[in-house]
């Protein structure tokens, strides 16, 4: 294995570490924990490694930063990616709470999934945001129509459009995720780091939405 391969499993590995940590000291003290993970490419062996470890999943809700509007057999669907790899192993045991409907619009399906993610146990427990080279999280994209509502609105979730990205998506809003406990941002190789460091210096939120979550403590896990 090379040493950025090795260097990316420790990480995804001490992440998860970090993550069972925070659910096991909120599950201590409340029925439930929510737990919101990221979809992309970056997460598949931190889900693999949370997977395994030990925590009273039964009573632990999962659900997605964001999803893309996509049936759960595409390859692009987040879903698909957290049922494959993160609800598993011990983790099988974990609620997953879906973020789309059959409808054929994430407009269409907006309401529904809002009452659906109404029941969860805010304020999450735990929020991994992942980060795109354009500096968007979640499907907050510099190039969407709806970033400004996306930054601002009090709603749970809203639909955006992106030309950047081939399909419509769901995404929670800044405010429900910013809300959450504990924010962990995990990603990986220089580029990422170069935008992660650039958007760090800024202010302009617009040109790197992940800014919007640089005014509370947030927990960088980056490997090369
Ligand atoms: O569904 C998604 O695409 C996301 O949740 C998104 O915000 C992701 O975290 C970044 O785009 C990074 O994606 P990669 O890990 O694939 O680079």
């Amino acid at each position: 294995m090379s040493d950025s391969v090795n260097a990316r499993q420790r990480l995804a590995e001490s992440l998860a570490e970090a993550v069972a940590a925070a659910l096991r000291a909120d599950l201590a003290e409340q029925d439930r924990a929510l737990l919101i993970v990221s979809g992309g490419l970056t997460p598949l062996a931190f889900f693999e490694a949370l997977s395994t470890l030990e925590l009273d999943w039964e009573r632990v809700d999962v659900t997605l930063a964001d999803e893309r509007w996509v049936d759960e057999s595409s390859d692009d669907s987040n879903t698909r990616l957290v049922k494959r790899h993160l609800l598993r192993e011990r983790a099988a045991q974990a609620r997953f709470v879906p973020l789309t409907t059959a409808d054929a619009t994430p407009e269409e399906g907006v309401a529904a999934l809002e009452k659906s993610v109404a029941g969860l146990s805010w304020p999450a427990s735990v929020v991994i945001l992942g980060m795109g080279s354009d500096g968007h999280t979640a499907s907050l994209f510099p190039d969407s129509p709806q970033l400004k509502d996306g930054l601002t609105t009090e709603a749970a979730l809203l639909a955006v459009h992106a030309p950047s990205v081939p399909q419509p998506r769901i995404s929670f809003s800044r405010h429900r995720l910013a809300q959450a406990k504990r924010h962990f941002v995990h990603l990986t190789g220089a580029e990422k780091r170069a935008v992660f460091a650039k958007a760090l210096a800024g202010d302009e939120v617009f040109e790197a939405p992940i800014r919007a979550f640089m005014d509370a403590p947030l927990s960088l896990y980056w490997a090369p």
